[in-house]
């Protein structure tokens, strides 16, 4: 079954292993054209990696062939959930299949 959103909730650890999984996860047919949403949680941590920290560590300006959107969040709050979960649904409205 095609898949029509992945998302990744993390906070500011192991970025290298969600990073490799990413990519790997990116080859696949079956997610051809899936758009990615990145949540960049724990927001309200002072030591949370920035969203500017997060794109450049998981390297997401070198996607080129997937829509991707990563998203300031905070999972205790609810605070940027909606926001990201509405990018997704901008993004693939129209596309049931
Ligand atoms: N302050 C804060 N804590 C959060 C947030 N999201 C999750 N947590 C807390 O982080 C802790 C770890 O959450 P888990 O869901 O177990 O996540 P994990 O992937 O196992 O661990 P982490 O890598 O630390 O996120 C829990 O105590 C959560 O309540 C957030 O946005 N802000």
């Amino acid at each position: 079954m095609m898949s029509t959103l992945w998302a990744m909730l993390f906070g500011n650890k192991e970025y290298k292993i969600v990073m490799s999984e990413l990519f790997n996860l990116l080859e696949s047919d079956e997610l051809a054209k899936t758009p990615i949403l990145v949540y960049a949680n724990k927001q309200d941590l002072r030591d949370a990696m920035s969203v500017e920290e997060l794109t450049g560590a998981l390297m997401l300006h070198s996607i080129r062939n997937h829509d991707w959107h990563i998203q300031a969040c905070c999972a205790l709050t609810g605070e940027g959930l909606l926001d990201g979960i509405n990018w997704v649904y901008q993004r693939t409205k129209g596309n049931a299949s």
